[in-house]
């Protein structure tokens, strides 16, 4: 579904100043995968949505969704990509949806399909994420829950085969954040459609199968769930285990096969203003050593 490569997006602030926003970025996603994307500020997220999604033109590398090269893409086909392939949900509500309408007129709004079948097509979206009793309620008159699952319905009108979701469980508390990841998933499993989900909030891992993180504009690991999200994991007395069992997080190779060393892992063997480090073949693992730690042996 999405196959990205190598992607660089640099934004030109001035004639002297531009930021490197994604800087050979990585990802491969499967068609009918739910994924989310993790980072800290300014790592890149928000960016790599906006390329996936068509709203910003990658500055080099390759990008491929659904087929469409969007590093080629002309502007009435990208026009074209953003109305019938994808499907966005902001964290924001103010863009996601327009206040005085009702929930049912929000969702037929940007509706390709004409007549009675738009509002037949409408309510039936608002069951499936559970507001089916709110069709006619406005906007303004629902909770920001409720409002984030009329922005998922409205997301699904065109049939898209990618969604695409920005931080959108940010603006809610923990509970409605799991039932706005709930909807997300079993829409995800009924429609087939795959889900990207940007997020910092790490505790959104457990409720997805693969999280990827992304740091400095670089893929730099994968958290994998080890087993289905549907078959929780026990512990030996029974009890569902904590998240941290069900986890595991994968470094990343990149095309020319190098890692990112996160910098805390940098920090604990004392590597703070070099840019080097001794790596060593060792009994079938790699070591990274610090290389004055071994001067300071040999001095002994
Ligand atoms: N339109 C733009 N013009 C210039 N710089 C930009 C633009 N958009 C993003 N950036 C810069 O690119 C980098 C990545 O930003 P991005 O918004 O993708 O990060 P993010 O991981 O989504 O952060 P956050 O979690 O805070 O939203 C940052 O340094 C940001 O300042």
């Amino acid at each position: 579904m999405i196959n990205c490569q190598n992607l660089m997006k640099i934004y030109k602030i001035d004639d002297d100043h531009e930021v490197i926003a994604l800087q050979g970025l990585d990802l491969q996603v499967e068609q009918g995968e739910m994924m989310g994307i993790i980072g800290s500020s300014g790592s890149g997220k928000s960016t790599l949505l906006n390329m996936l999604g068509g709203l910003d033109r990658p500055t080099a590398g390759k990008l491929i969704v659904n087929g469409k090269d969007m590093l080629r893409l002309s502007d009435k086909d990208l026009v074209k990509y953003k109305l019938e392939t994808v499907g966005f949900v902001w964290q924001n509500n103010a863009r996601n949806l327009i206040p005085y309408l009702t929930a049912v007129e929000n969702v037929e709004l940007p509706m390709l399909i004409k007549g009675r079948h738009k509002r037949e097509r409408a309510k039936e979206l608002l069951e499936m994420v559970g507001m089916g009793h709110r069709l006619n309620s406005r906007l303004n008159s629902l909770s920001g829950g409720e409002q984030q699952r009329v922005a998922i319905a409205i997301s699904l009108a065109n049939n898209p085969s990618l969604v695409l979701a920005d931080e959108p469980t940010g603006s809610v508390d923990v509970k409605t954040a799991d039932i706005i990841l709930d909807v997300l998933r079993s829409l995800n499993r009924e429609l087939g459609v795959t889900i990207v989900i940007v997020t910092h909030d790490t505790q959104l891992t457990r409720k997805m199968d693969r999280v990827v993180a992304i740091r400095d504009g670089k893929t730099s690991s994968e958290i994998l769930r080890r087993s289905s999200y549907l078959q929780p994991v026990f512990d030996e007395n029974g009890d569902e285990s904590i998240e941290e069992d069900t986890h595991v997080e994968l470094a990343v190779l990149d095309s020319a096969r190098r890692i990112q060393v996160p910098e805390d892992y940098l920090e604990a063997i004392g590597i703070h203003d070099t840019n080097k480090v001794e790596m060593k073949l060792e009994d079938g693992r790699i070591i990274i050593v610090n290389p004055n730690e071994i001067k300071a042996k040999a001095v002994q």
